[in-house]
């Protein structure tokens, strides 16, 4: 069956990478055989700009009945100075939540021939293969109440409120054990358990269903030592489990492990299969119309979506193949540029990857 793959490419680098996507998808259907129809919605500024709503409602409709969507990034100091629910940032996360797209996947794998534009020296990282399973529709970002107001004394005073319930943990929490398991059977659950009620919750339930998955390597690691540690020893990690703004903050730190932030692709997934699928990076408003932005996560996120969403392992590892040929044959975008390589453009570096598909 046809699937229908949205398309949202957003703002600032987002339509440039996401364009880049675009010509993956296009290719796995006319030479691969990939059944997929595209269509394009409108989120984040973008979607302020035309309509006044960062997520319009026809943009949620048509997110709604696609079977995966392809997201570029939001945000962008045009519309920084926008009410709280009017900003695109909002928007982003009004559509995870709709869609209940509870388990963000965030893998930070080092592809060989990066090893020495690492942030970390080569040893540190050399066959670095981390995932970060983030929880992504609850927690700080989510809870009520929030906001800001004067209070008494007159003074303006700012809250959030970082909430989880125990169906909320244990819901990624599986989902975290299950993937442990698929890979080298260790889970790392990063929290603030010393500190915070929320986190001590979070760290009983993980240890109950611990005791359902008896094969997995359960540990525990508070979020100030787990920073530490991934520049320290990153390998230690196999998966980690956390909540939504500590798995936030982790993986951008995890992502310079890679080379660059501009290789880490995610999939955001709901209980059923169906998908978001998006670079861990932003809007990149300070490279944003340039032709520079590394457009690798998001066809790596490419590569998530045949395998999660579209059931095709095998077209997956064509594009991490293909990814892996466009760096060895030295292809460089500015992000992940050293002596001696050829400095490619986003569209160079997505022509690249075509051409390998082809
Ligand atoms: N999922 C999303 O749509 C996200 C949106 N944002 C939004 O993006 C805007 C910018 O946020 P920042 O904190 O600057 O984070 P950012 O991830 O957009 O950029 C951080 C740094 O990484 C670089 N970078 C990012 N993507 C790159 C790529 N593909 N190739 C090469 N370099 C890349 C940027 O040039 C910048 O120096 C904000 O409005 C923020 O709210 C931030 C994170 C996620
Ligand atoms: C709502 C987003 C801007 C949060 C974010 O930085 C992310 O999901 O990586
Ligand atoms: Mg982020």
């Amino acid at each position: 069956m046809t699937a229908r793959i949205l398309v949202m490419p957003g703002d600032g680098v987002g339509p440039e990478i996401c364009r880049e996507a675009v010509r993956v998808l296009d290719t796995l259907a006319t030479d691969h055989g990939l059944d997929i129809m595209l269509e394009e919605a409108l989120v984040g500024g973008a979607a302020i700009d035309a309509t006044g709503d960062p997520l319009p409602e026809s943009s949620l409709e048509a997110a709604r009945a696609a079977d995966a969507v392809l997201f570029g990034a939001i945000g962008g100091p045009a519309w920084d100075d926008q009410p709280r629910d009017k900003r695109p940032e909002s928007g982003l996360l009004r559509l995870r939540a709709e869609l209940d797209l509870f388990a963000n996947l965030r893998p930070a794998i080092l592809y060989p021939q990066l090893a020495h534009v690492s942030a970390l020296k080569r040893d540190i990282v050399a066959g670095l293969d981390i995932m970060i399973v983030r929880e992504l529709t609850g927690g700080i970002y989510f809870g009520k109440p929030s906001g800001m107001h004067k209070n008494a004394n007159g003074k303006r005073e700012a809250f959030n409120t970082m909430r989880y319930d125990e169906g909320e943990i244990s819901r990624i929490g599986r989902a975290a054990f299950d993937i442990a398991r698929a890979r080298g059977g260790r889970l790392c659950s990063v929290d603030k358990a010393n500190v915070l009620d929320v986190s001590q919750l979070w760290r009983d339930v993980m240890n109950e269903l611990g005791r359902e998955y008896e094969d997995i390597e359960l540990t525990h690691m508070y979020v100030d030592n787990a920073a530490m540690q991934l520049v320290r020893a990153p390998k230690q990690f196999d998966t980690v489990v956390t909540s939504n703004l500590f798995g936030d903050v982790l993986s951008d730190a995890a992502a310079m492990l890679t080379g660059s932030i501009g290789m880490l692709p995610s999939a955001s997934m709901d209980a059923n299969g169906k998908g978001l699928y998006e670079p861990v990076h932003g809007s990149a408003p300070d490279i944003a119309g340039q032709d520079v932005a590394n457009p690798l996560a998001v066809i790596l996120s490419v590569a998530m979506m045949l395998r999660y969403t579209l059931k095709r392992p095998d077209l997956a590892k064509k594009v991490e193949n293909a990814v892996g040929y466009a760096l060895d044959r030295g292809l460089r975008t500015r992000d992940i540029m050293d002596d001696e390589k050829q400095i490619a453009s986003t569209q160079e570096m997505g022509g690249a990857i075509v051409d390998m598909l082809r």
